[in-house]
């Protein structure tokens, strides 16, 4: 049996997968085989050494330390694509919330004391106070067209935007569902420069974090306005506020508040909710089930962000599956534990990501602990397990 914790809310849905007796769920288990998490901050967190996998139900991992993950030879799925309509949905009423000012004009009605006459009368003279753009014939510019971006481009050409993509690391999978109506731009400055609107889809990293900053505004249109869905550090907070008090943003519109965003005049905040709709939160917890299900129980790897994916079809007795760095001699070392105990390899795979490399071997016999252990003292070996 295998102990699941869980870190965070995760939608029941997971339950279909990670049923009895092979999972149990807990949210106290103090030495699980996997975390099933949201957007909780592993960093810093007591990794016990049974700990074989994490599960983020969902597609951010910034929240994840990978390379102690991979260090230790504890694989990290994601959900591709399994919360992208709920930030697409969202992404709509951004778009609006960006354009009139709907939040302040909601605050009005429902702070209204009646002392200046009927509320029926006293918004048809105040409401010329909330207007704004229409969005339709505008520039969107969208900075990053994965499964989030691409939906949120097609849908703004449905809404008779005029739509511009920046994304230089685009795969041709995701390249195929962004409309060709959508037009690629290849510099991020050309894109800056044209847009009404601004959207971003990128994952935080080293490269994205402060992507947004005051270099990048001063390229912008003045007036333009930002929605970002992504990540909070993507913008960087001071830029943006010095931006929007000199009105050359006109309105921020982000996921991710925080005390001086809340404060700042002209920012728009939705408490991270992109991924909060029933559909996203039961796709990505199914998803995450299913991959730490097939891992734990197979030792496949499908949706992995630190290590290379590897799925074998079971064939023969058992399964040896080997994490170890991506350097020569290895297989032969690992090979030459089978031959010496007779044991024949009837399948195996092996594949690398960058320094790590997976390989899983189906062996026609009942695989020992001390064969186990023989081959975890290999050198530069991370990660053994057997499945019998
Ligand atoms: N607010 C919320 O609740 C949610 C937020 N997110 C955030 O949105 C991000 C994107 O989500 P998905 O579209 O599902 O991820 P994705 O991995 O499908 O797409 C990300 C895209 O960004 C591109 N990219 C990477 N670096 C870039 C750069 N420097 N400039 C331009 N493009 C770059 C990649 O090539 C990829 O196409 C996630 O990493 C997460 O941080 C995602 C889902 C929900
Ligand atoms: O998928 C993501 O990256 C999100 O930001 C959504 O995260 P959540 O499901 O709210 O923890």
């Amino acid at each position: 049996m295998y102990r699941i914790r869980t870190l965070n809310n995760i939608s029941p849905s997971c339950r279909e997968i990670l049923s009895a007796p092979d999972y149990e769920l807990s949210d106290s288990e103090k030495n699980p085989d996997a975390l099933f998490v949201r957007a909780s901050d592993l960093h810093g967190y007591p990794f016990n050494p049974e700990l074989k996998c994490i599960g983020r139900a969902g597609i951010g991992v910034n929240t994840i330390p990978l390379e102690e993950c991979t260090s230790k030879g504890i694989v990290v799925f994601n959900t591709p694509g399994g919360n992208a309509n709920g930030v697409k949905e969202l992404f709509v009423f951004a778009l609006g919330m960006a354009s009139r000012d709907i939040f302040d004009g909601m605050k009005w009605v429902y702070s209204y004391d009646g002392s200046e006459g009927p509320i029926e009368t006293r918004m048809e003279k105040i409401k010329k106070q909330f207007a704004g753009p229409e969005y339709a014939g505008k520039v969107l510019g969208v900075i990053g067209t994965g499964n989030v971006g691409s939906l949120v481009a097609n849908i703004a050409l449905d809404l008779n935007m005029e739509v511009l993509a920046y994304d230089p690391y685009l795969s041709v999978d995701a390249a195929w569902k962004v409309s060709r109506h959508v037009q690629r731009i290849s510099s991020l400055d050309e894109l800056l420069k044209q847009c009404d609107y601004l959207t971003l889809h990128v994952p935080l990293n080293e490269e994205t974090r402060g992507l947004i900053n005051d270099k990048t505004i001063s390229v912008m249109k003045n007036g333009v306005r930002i929605i970002n869905y992504a990540r909070g550090e993507v913008v960087d907070e001071d830029a943006i506020i010095r931006a929007l008090e000199s009105g050359k943003v006109a309105r921020y519109v982000a996921d991710f508040p925080t005390e001086r965003l809340v404060h700042t005049k002209n920012v728009i905040l939705t408490p991270h909710l992109g991924g909060t709709t029933i559909e996203a939160e039961s796709n990505c917890a199914k998803m995450a089930a299913k991959e730490m299900d097939d891992y734990l129980r197979n030792g496949n790897i499908r949706n992995s962000v630190n290590m290379p994916n590897v799925y074998l079809e079971r064939n023969g007795e058992s399964r040896v599956c080997v994490i170890h760095k991506n350097v020569p001699g290895m297989l032969t070392k690992i090979m030459t534990v089978f031959s010496r105990d007779q044991i024949n390899i009837e399948n195996m795979s092996n594949k690398s990501r960058g320094e790590i490399a997976y390989s899983v071997f189906d062996v026609n016999a009942k695989i020992s602990k001390e064969i186990l252990h023989e081959i975890t003292e290999i050198d530069n070996v991370i990660r053994v397990r057997g499945l019998n």
